[in-house]
């Protein structure tokens, strides 16, 4: 190994920065390296700084990744820590997602301020969600409720959920586990029942093509199961064409030496929804995933996408 300091590019976001401190850790204790052999750099990325609108309405890609991937790029830094579930399913020339670590719990959680299941809330309770998914998928289970944008890191989200802003709120149960805040969950949403979005609960890495120090260094922290249920998963949101303003959700696990993936697709107010499920071999992750969104888009139909965006 060399002694040169490896560099650990990452949001400054407690959720960012949990993420990079747990793949420091794995690293450090795959190679026995001390933690001053890593530099953990934070970057601040535009979807840091706007605050004060649903980020689907500011567009483009990457909003939390390119500032990252100019410092990767240019070897500022060596590698880049993300939350798989916000990375384009196109990355700059040059880079690529070289490392996956064991997905931590795929499910959406409702907190819930006073009453703990969504499906209980009162009628025409208020739901605060900035994700197009959730909002969607709340739509669809409840087309009563309130729903209102509700933005904000997940502490700042947790702070207005305690003082009633809101009677409950959807946050990824990865990002609460990893902050640990997984005790303020008061309902796990089942995956059939709430799908969530395509790399929900997977830190990934990033890295220069060819850069063979790195590749070296990731191997050993590679998990392969979750780099093949991403693979699918990243597929079926790249056959989409996904753009920000589509609510898409997607999901796939191995078992007994297979994939299942399922995904859908739903127009924003929730009213239409298409649904799909496949399975396949381990290897053919990223056909599955393709196949599947080819599939899915054939059954919605042209109208369907074209109708809202
Ligand atoms: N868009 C923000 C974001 N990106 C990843 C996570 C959660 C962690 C994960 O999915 O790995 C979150 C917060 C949330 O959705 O609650």
């Amino acid at each position: 190994m060399e002694t040169d300091l490896i560099r650990i590019g990452t949001r400054g976001s407690d959720l960012a920065l949990a993420q990079a401190r747990e793949t420091r850790t794995r690293l450090m204790s795959a190679h026995g390296m001390p933690q001053d052999a890593f530099e953990i750099v934070v970057i601040s990325t535009a979807g840091d700084r706007i605050q004060d609108r649903p980020l689907a309405e500011v567009g483009g890609k990457g909003l939390f990744t390119m500032e990252i991937e100019e410092r990767l790029a240019d070897g500022r830094i060596d590698l880049a820590v993300h939350s798989s579930k916000d990375m384009p399913t196109e990355l700059p020339e040059g880079l690529y997602l070289s490392c996956f670590l064991p997905r931590e719990d795929a499910r959406d959680a409702f907190i819930g301020h006073q009453i703990e299941k969504l499906l209980d809330l009162p009628q025409g309770a208020t739901v605060g969600s900035s994700s197009l998914r959730r909002q969607a998928l709340l739509r669809r289970l409840r087309p009563d409720l309130n729903v209102v944008l509700y933005r904000g890191n997940v502490p700042t989200r947790l702070r207005k959920l305690a003082e009633g802003e809101v009677d409950g709120t959807l946050l990824a149960m990865a990002g609460l586990r990893r902050l640990n805040l997984a005790d303020q969950v008061t309902e796990a949403l089942p995956i059939n029942m709430f799908p969530p979005a395509p790399g929900q609960g997977a830190i990934c890495i990033e890295s220069r093509m060819g850069d063979e120090r790195i590749d070296n260094l990731l191997a050993p922290i590679n998990d392969g199961e979750t780099a093949a249920a991403l693979a699918c998963e990243r597929a079926f949101l790249g056959a989409l064409d996904g753009s920000c303003r589509t609510p898409i959700a997607g999901h796939a696990h191995l078992a007994k030496g297979r994939i299942y993936f399922s995904g859908m697709i739903l127009t924003p107010d929730g009213r239409e929804a298409h649904e799909i499920e496949m399975d396949g071999t381990i290897e053919d992750a990223t056909a599955l995933g393709r196949q599947a969104g080819e599939e899915i888009r054939g059954r919605a139909g042209a109208d369907f996408f074209a109708s809202w965006t």
